[in-house]
């Protein structure tokens, strides 16, 4: 039997049988002539074949950007698709109960829209890159040999008959509905498809590619850290202008628009270890719910590379660079004089190099004004709603142009925990609201510096029969000995800095004395000589 696309592969090479004749008459005849047979056969096309075509791609913008209205749709005809195509494919899992579904390539399904009946379907066009590689596609990823353009959604509407789908790549629809389909049907069902994917949207953690091998420079997990406000232990004010910040943020698109500023707020969160940055970061995204990019800055080969990152990262989301004083030798003084040395023997003995990184240095080449651009240059404003959160636990090693307002629009110290930050901790951790041992916690925890890491593990009972009281105790005994061993330190510090401010005056009395000596010796010659 054949089937539709039979005979539209048979009509193309009809086709580029005549453009090639085409072009040959094109070279031998004067272009007067051609222009007038041209218009006559796009009219002579016109009665014959009465019906205009849309392509939707998945990438705008010379394949930088993906266009919204392709997901929209695609969403859109996941809701729809699901009740009448036969081909599906699961997507993805909400929230690991349903399954949401889409059409998958190839499938075509009817719908109706004011009467009007349409037909939907979706292509898969694959092209072929030239380039050959003996190396195995990454795991998970087609071959990358093989570059698919899903840019295929065809519609044709009632009149069209079943049998003539439209080509590959194209939206079809009758000329007599140009105005109901381009003007309120594509609306409706990119309305519709924006609702369904608010709806099905399961929260995405993406982390760059390390390789050019993949298709997308990002790759992403489900996002599912359970971290919230509610649970972070950090001063109650503290946190209600953080929360009142994002909220703000969040609602603003009118406001960045007037005040001629890209929609995006950068965030410093600075702070010892252990003090709930990262905890924080899960907790903005649980919060906005937006998505999480990762950015991995040593993974990144350049500049540009970044840029292309950056573009392709989606609204409502929080693009994070963990660690950035580690992440790359961005001020110049990063490395460590034994890297230094490292690197200068790695430049001249190649096994040295070869045993490190294989063929080639790895090495990222992105710049201080690379990424100074990334966060506030002109392609930061591609795209919109985004927050960018840097964490460091070494603020005064940033370069402040890095820092200053307009990229790190807010900066916030995550500090050691507080009798404020215990009472969350407790009531999260033992579900506890007040106890009598709290007075003496809270005496300690003014007496001596916890991180919130330390004073939560202190809190999570050890045993099956390790009751709250007993959790308690345990944390006082674990802040009564991190305040003797900051004692004892303190005293072996004081000893050892008399001991040097000691040790000059010892010295000069030293001097003084053999200074003296001598002066003696010489008077005693002096006078023996005279
Ligand atoms: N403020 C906090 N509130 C609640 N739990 C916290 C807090 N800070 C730390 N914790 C606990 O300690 C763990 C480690 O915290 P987190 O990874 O957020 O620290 P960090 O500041 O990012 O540290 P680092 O600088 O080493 O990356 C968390 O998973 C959480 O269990
Ligand atoms: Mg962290």
């Amino acid at each position: 039997m054949t089937t539709s696309f039979d005979m539209w592969s048979h009509l193309w090479s009809v086709a580029a049988g005549l453009m090639f004749a085409w072009a040959l008459f094109k070279q031998y005849f004067p272009p007067q002539l051609c222009m007038h047979i041209e218009g006559y056969a796009h009219k002579a096309v016109g009665h014959v074949y009465p019906y205009i075509q849309i392509m939707f791609p998945e990438f705008s913008g010379e394949r930088l950007e993906r266009c919204e209205a392709y997901f929209a749709i695609q969403n859109y005809l996941s809701a729809s698709a699901s009740a009448r195509a036969k081909q599906l494919k699961a997507e993805s899992v909400k929230d690991s109960q349903s399954l949401v579904l889409s059409m998958d390539e190839n499938e075509e399904v009817a719908h109706e829209f004011e009467g009007v009946k349409l037909w939907w379907s979706s292509r898969l066009v694959v092209s072929w890159n030239s380039t050959f590689s003996l190396q195995p596609p990454p795991e998970g990823k087609r071959d990358l040999k093989i570059r698919f353009l899903r840019s295929t959604f065809s519609d044709l509407t009632s009149q069209m008959n079943r049998s003539l789908p439209s080509p590959p790549g194209f939206i079809g629809f009758h000329r007599n509905h140009r105005e109901l389909i381009i003007g309120s049907y594509i609306k409706h069902v990119l309305e519709k498809g924006k609702a369904v994917a608010a709806d099905n949207r399961q929260r995405k953690l993406f982390t760059n590619n390390s390789s050019s091998n993949w298709a997308s420079k990002w790759s992403h997990v489900s996002f599912e850290h359970p971290a919230t406000f509610d649970t972070l232990a950090m001063e109650p004010r503290k946190k209600g202008e953080i929360m009142n910040d994002l909220l703000k943020f969040r609602q603003a698109k009118q406001y960045y628009a007037r005040i001629g500023k890209a929609w995006k707020r950068g965030y410093l969160l600075y702070g010892p270890p252990g003090t709930g940055k990262s905890m924080m970061i899960a907790a903005m995204a649980n919060f906005l719910n937006y998505d999480v990019y990762d950015l991995e800055l040593t993974t990144v080969k350049d500049n540009t590379e970044l840029k292309k990152l950056l573009i392709e990262t989606s609204a409502k989301s929080i693009i994070v660079i963990e660690d950035i004083d580690c992440s790359l030798d961005l001020t110049g003084q990063r490395k460590t004089k034994k890297q230094e040395n490292d690197d200068e023997e790695e430049q001249v003995d190649p096994v040295k190099r070869m045993a490190k990184g294989g063929e080639e240095s790895k090495d990222s080449k992105v710049t201080l004004s690379g990424l100074l651009n990334f966060i506030d240059g002109l392609w930061s404003a591609c795209g919109s709603e985004r927050i960018i959160v840097v964490t460091t636990n070494f603020k005064e090693r940033l370069d402040p142009a890095l820092i200053r307002r307009g990229r790190m629009d807010k900066h916030i110290e995550m500090s050691y925990c507080c009798f404020e930050s215990f009472k969350v901790l407790a009531r999260n951790y033992l579900g506890v609201e007040s106890h009598p041992l709290f007075v003496t916690v809270r005496r300690l925890l003014e007496e001596t510096k916890m991180t919130p890491a330390d004073v939560a593990e202190n809190l999570m009972p050890k045993a099956e029969d390790e009751d709250k009281e007993a959790c308690l105790e345990g944390l006082i005994e674990a802040l009564e000995k991190v305040k003797e061993d900051a004692r004892k330190k303190l005293e072996e510090e004081e000893e050892k800095a008399a001991a040097g401010e000691a040790e000059p005056e010892a010295a000069a009395a030293r001097a003084m004395t053999e200074n003296e000596g001598q002066q003696d010796l010489s008077e005693v010659k002096e006078n023996g000589i005279r």
